[in-house]
């Protein structure tokens, strides 16, 4: 499993944990970095202070390197900047937005910077100013999201950086990995697969209804307010559909998704709350430890890549 990606990041594994806003606490970060992969810290819209305690904990709970995204539009970004120049972290990645102004301090401090980006141009416009991997994210993904398939984007990216290119969006499982690898990718993000994790503080609420959930319940509201977020149907979700049918409700839609995640994931009101998932949903039937997730997937990758030979 030796790629770019390993060796940059210094990891066993090309496996990223996606670094979900409100469930990527330290316990999750650090329990994916423990089993071989890069545990990620989500910033989300949180202050400052909270995160650089929760890389604090990250530090107390493991020694292997993990990581902490950015979520770009959130009101304390450049708070959050400042504490990570400070904290030295190994790996940051970014997402909702253009870190092109914040990749030159953090590379200067040894910090990988790896932007998550939905489509080539903005691929390009990051390998221009320095990242060092891109995370390409297809409309498959949960939460904020972009309108191109991973199995479509991806490719036409390798085709396009030099830098290594992680693949995400719908990859919960061993022929996800190999997919990915076979479109060009040298490793893969993984996120609504470690929300049903049993080290993710997530409600089992919101846990249960990925795994409840079918094929075609992860849908996609707010594209009329320019910010598409893929989310589980539920009655919350209806209510946006709604709103959505008259342009000048963008505000409240907007006010809605955001200040709702919290209400879902941590709260378990998961009729009211945005229940934010990917479509890999359809593909999650338990809830297990990361070590598991991680190893399960190593496996089943050994064995599709065997079948993939004598065919
Ligand atoms: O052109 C530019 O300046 C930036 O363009 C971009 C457009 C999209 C992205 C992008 C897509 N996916 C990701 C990484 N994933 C995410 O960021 N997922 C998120 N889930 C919930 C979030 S909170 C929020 C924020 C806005 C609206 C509703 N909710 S952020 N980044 C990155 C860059």
């Amino acid at each position: 499993f030796d790629t770019r990606i390993t060796k940059l990041l210094n990891i066993k594994y090309p496996i990223i944990q996606g670094g979900m806003a409100w469930v990527a606490t330290a316990e999750l970060a650090s329990a994916v970095s423990e089993a071989g992969g890069l545990g990620v810290i989500g910033c989300g819209a949180a202050p400052a202070d909270i995160i650089k305690k929760e890389i604090q904990k990250a530090k107390e709970m493991t020694d292997k390197p993990f990581g902490v995204n950015v979520m770009l539009m959130s009101p304390f970004v450049d708070d959050i900047m400042e504490m990570l120049y400070e904290e030295k972290v190994s790996v940051v990645t970014t997402g909702a937005g253009n870190p092109g102004k914040y990749i030159e301090k953090l590379k200067n401090i040894g910090t990988k910077v790896i932007p998550v980006v939905p489509s080539v141009a903005l691929a390009k416009r990051m390998e221009k100013v320095g990242a060092d991997a891109l995370i390409v994210e297809g409309t498959e993904a949960g939460g904020h999201i972009g309108e191109l398939t991973t199995f479509t984007i991806v490719p036409q990216v390798v085709d396009e950086v030099d830098i290594p290119v992680i693949a995400a969006g719908g990859i919960a499982d061993g022929r996800g990995y190999v997919a990915a690898v076979s479109l060009g990718a040298e490793g893969v993000q993984i996120g609504t697969r470690f929300v049903c994790s049993e080290e993710c503080i997530a409600h089992i609420e919101y846990k249960n209804k990925i795994v409840n959930a079918r094929d075609r319940d992860a849908i996609v509201t707010g594209r009329i307010t320019g910010h598409p977020v893929r989310i589980i149907k539920n009655k919350f979700s209806k209510k946006l559909i709604n709103l959505e049918k008259d342009i000048s409700n963008k505000g409240e839609i907007d006010r809605l998704t955001i200040g709702s995640y919290k209400k879902a994931a941590i709260d378990g009101e998961i009729d009211q709350g945005s229940v934010m998932a990917g479509q890999s949903s359809g593909l999650i039937k338990d809830i297990k430890n990361c070590k598991n997730i991680i190893d399960d997937i190593i496996k089943e990758s050994n064995k599709v890549q065997s079948y993939l030979c004598n065919i």
